[in-house]
């Protein structure tokens, strides 16, 4: 099926071969795209002039061992992990470059041992589509440990993040029918339009005489938070008042630092598993509170919940149904609440920080995107599904930013079932990834990669297989992300807000990415709101 050439991997889907064929056909129908293109496939050649090994001939068909995947060498037990602590080597806090750099060195797939974790990365969206199609029912994501192991510990269900299989699928069926419903998600338009009216009320007293705003991290953590708050308990937390409630305070604290330690504990050797070290105790305090704060408001939706029986069934917010749900248990209601409120929150903060940041920088595209709203909304009127559905550039904008900072910079799955990709059998069970910063940083697929350039997402401008690609950043299948409609809805509320009201200036340094769990700027984001007139 490929060749390598002396210079370069050439992928021809031989009319004769079954296989060829069947792959051919899933391709084409996840990724949609007209299949007379796929014999001169592009993604293809992406690594071909970065691979080390530009002599050696794979003879047509031959399958290859998991053994014989390239990958970085390193010692019994601990694999690479002490690269990650020399002074020149790669950094936990930038693993989405390490990941690069790999795909650099070994080309589209390679295998690594970090530690306790081993994983097989692939950078070739061609053949990274293969794991996505074998996907069966319960797709299976690698736990994220410090939180699995904290709920194991305490005895606590899993939640819908880290529970796997049919346990998982309960929880998933359950809130599905809440989250991934377009009729239930955009009934939450309306209010999320108030919730933004208040952020850009909070924002104009919070200016200083710059016209910056010193924490706007913290503020626009506050934003998420009264977003998801209505969502969730179908009230306002508050937090966009003169003064945030100490509750919702103290939870943007604990999740700072609840996200910022998971990513050492996931990397390096779980020590703490059997030792509570220094940082897991940190983790533990913070996830300690985390929950304190969770069953607080999922107690006093029980309480509401007893005291109003009956209620009329027209609109039942999302916890009240959550907990009268007879599939779940009150503890496994507590479980995915608290999921949601966590996923929901520094996800969406990360992202429009980003986005803000990326127009700051961009007057062009700022201009372009405020002409767009002035014409779907020339008298600010209230923000609509209709509405929503045609703002293309903000959505241009927000594809954009998601390429040159992906807040999750890869996938991952333990594959069902053994799979061949690149020619190597990949055996079940493997934990596999996605290299989603290098394939949207590839300059094969996305010409002039580091540039921000909206209009690269626009009808007509990409091929529509490229297109696809930034769906990933959202995972994919039965897995996906099940938050993505409410928070783009949200994001695309708040955003345009925003843009009416202010223009946007950055006159600092470039910030630079790291890894908090999520993709971060690397320092406080000093961002002009200068008010527009009128
Ligand atoms: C910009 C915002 C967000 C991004 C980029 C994002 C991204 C992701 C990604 C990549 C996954 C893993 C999917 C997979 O493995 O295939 C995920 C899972 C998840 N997300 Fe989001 N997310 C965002 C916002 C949200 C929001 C607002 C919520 C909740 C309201 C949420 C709730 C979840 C949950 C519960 C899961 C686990 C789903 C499961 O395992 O079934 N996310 N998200």
């Amino acid at each position: 099926m490929a060749m390598r050439h002396s210079s370069k991997l050439v992928l021809t889907f031989s009319s004769t071969s079954k296989r060829s064929e069947s792959i051919k056909a899933r391709w084409t129908e996840v990724i949609r795209v007209d299949t007379t293109t796929l014999d001169r496939c592009p993604f293809r050649k992406t690594y071909t002039l970065q691979t080390k090994d530009t002599t050696t001939t794979v003879p047509e068909n031959k399958t290859q061992l998991f053994e014989d995947i390239p990958g970085p060498k390193g010692l019994p037990i601990v694999g690479t992990l002490f690269d990650y602590f020399k002074k020149d080597g790669p950094r936990f806090n930038k693993m989405f470059k390490a990941y690069q750099q790999r795909a650099f060195d070994y080309g589209p797939i390679y295998k690594e041992q970090i530690g306790a974790i081993s994983t097989v990365v692939i950078s070739d969206p061609v053949e990274y589509n293969k794991v996505i199609c074998s996907e069966g029912k319960y797709p299976n994501r690698r736990e994220m440990e410090p939180m699995a192991h904290y709920r194991r510990k305490k005895k606590i269900g899993l939640g819908l993040v880290n529970a796997q299989g049919e346990e998982w699928h309960k929880h998933r069926y359950v809130v599905s029918k809440k989250m991934l419903k377009m009729k239930e998600v955009m009934a939450y338009c309306e209010g999320l339009d108030i919730v933004a009216e208040d952020f850009v009320k909070h924002l104009m007293a919070r200016l200083d005489d710059k016209c910056e705003i010193k924490g706007l991290e913290t503020d626009l953590f506050k934003w998420s938070m009264e977003s998801i708050g209505i969502f969730l308990f179908d009230e306002r937390i508050g937090c966009l008042g003169d003064r945030t409630p100490a509750q919702a305070q103290d939870f943007i604290i604990n999740l700072h630092g609840f996200f910022k330690l998971m990513q050492p504990l996931m990397y390096n050797l779980p020590i703490y598993k059997l030792y509570p070290t220094k940082t897991w105790k940190q983790y533990e305090q913070y996830t300690d509170n985390i929950l304190k704060i969770g069953r607080s408001y999922v107690d006093k939706k029980a309480e509401q919940l007893q005291s109003t029986e009956n209620q009329s069934n027209e609109h039942v917010p999302f916890l009240t149904y959550l907990l009268s749900n007879q599939s779940l248990t009150p503890d496994e209601a507590l479980s995915t609440a608290t999921d949601l409120l966590v996923s929901a929150t520094e996800t969406t903060t990360t992202s429009s920080l980003w986005i803000l940041y990326s127009l700051a920088k961009n007057h062009e595209v700022q201009d372009k995107l405020y002409k767009e709203i002035e014409n779907l909304l020339p008298n600010k009127e209230q923000i609509t599904p209709e509405i929503l559905s045609q703002l293309s550039y903000l959505k241009a904008v927000v594809k954009e930013t998601f390429r040159l900072y992906p807040i999750t910079f890869a996938t991952s799955r333990h594959i069902d079932d053994d799979l061949e990709v690149n020619q190597y059998i990949i055996p079940a069970g493997t934990h596999v990834q996605g290299n989603l910063y290098a394939m949207y940083h590839d300059p094969k697929l996305y010409p002039d990669p580091e540039s921000f350039k909206p209009e690269r997402w626009l009808d007509g401008e990409m091929d529509r297989k490229f297109k696809s690609l930034s769906n990933l950043v959202w995972g994919h299948g039965a897995r996906m992300c099940i938050g993505r409609r409410f928070a783009e809805q949200e994001m695309y509320i708040m955003l345009t807000k925003i843009i009416q009201n202010f223009k946007l200036e950055y006159h600092h340094e470039d910030i630079e990415p790291i890894l908090n769990t999520v993709m971060t700027p690397d320092r406080p984001l000093r961002l002009k709101f200068i008010p527009r007139s009128g």
